[in-house]
């Protein structure tokens, strides 16, 4: 397989397209904008790694006329609560209601990977998954939370990045699985396609 050392990101997420930057890589933005509908038998394991691979796969399909020697990566992140799960607020009802079950129990963040080598189309799809427990929140803390706005595009309806970060209590895991890209996996995909980052 012929060694690589460009990334196309399959992705619209400002957090994304920052996290794949710190990787010191050159890489380029090609959005998927894939329907995001799974089966509702599916298990979190499956929804994040059946997107990551969709998303990517729509930018590989897209661009595959031109066997761009890069490794195309596409990612989708869920929330998992009770067998419950929760993505991204369709409005900030459900965003309330989405952090008033969160609030004061522990959750588990689910995030999928999947890289397609642009040349030969070899596929692989990884995922992980961090536990989050948020601290107890009264009603009008989270209603002013979500006034602010952080919960909207955000699955689980919160961004430990940001102002989510006061919300939250403890994690276990991998930090940047929750913001949606854990680098230190992609980082070990990247290296089974010959991309060194160090
Ligand atoms: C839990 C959590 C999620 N998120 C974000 C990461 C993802 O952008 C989003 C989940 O939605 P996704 O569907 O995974 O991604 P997206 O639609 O934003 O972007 P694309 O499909 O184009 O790659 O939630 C945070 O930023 N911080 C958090 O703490």
């Amino acid at each position: 397989m012929k060694p690589l050392n460009q990334l196309i990101l399959a992705s619209t997420s400002p957090r994304r397209q920052e996290l794949i930057a710190s990787l010191q890589i050159p890489f380029t933005i090609v959005p998927s904008h894939v329907d995001e509908d799974t089966p509702s038998d599916w298990t979190p394991e499956q929804v994040v790694r059946g997107l990551a691979l969709r998303k990517a796969q729509a930018v590989f399909d897209q661009l595959k006329g031109d066997r761009p020697e890069a490794v195309i990566v596409g990612s989708d992140t869920i929330v998992e609560l009770d067998g419950r799960i929760l993505g991204k607020p369709k409005d900030d009802n459900e965003a309330v209601s989405m952090l008033t079950s969160l609030q004061g129990r522990t959750h588990r963040v689910f995030t999928g990977v999947a890289c397609i080598h642009g040349v030969t189309g070899d596929t692989l799809v990884e995922h992980r998954v961090t536990s989050v427990t948020m601290k107890p929140l009264s009603h009008s803390k989270i209603v002013s939370y979500v006034k602010s706005g952080e919960p909207r595009d955000k699955a689980g309806a919160y961004a430990i990045q940001g102002l989510g970060a006061t919300i939250v209590e403890s994690i276990e895991g991998c930090y940047f699985n929750v913001v949606g890209l854990p680098i230190s996996l992609l980082t070990d995909m990247l290296e089974k396609f010959g991309v060194q980052v160090l």
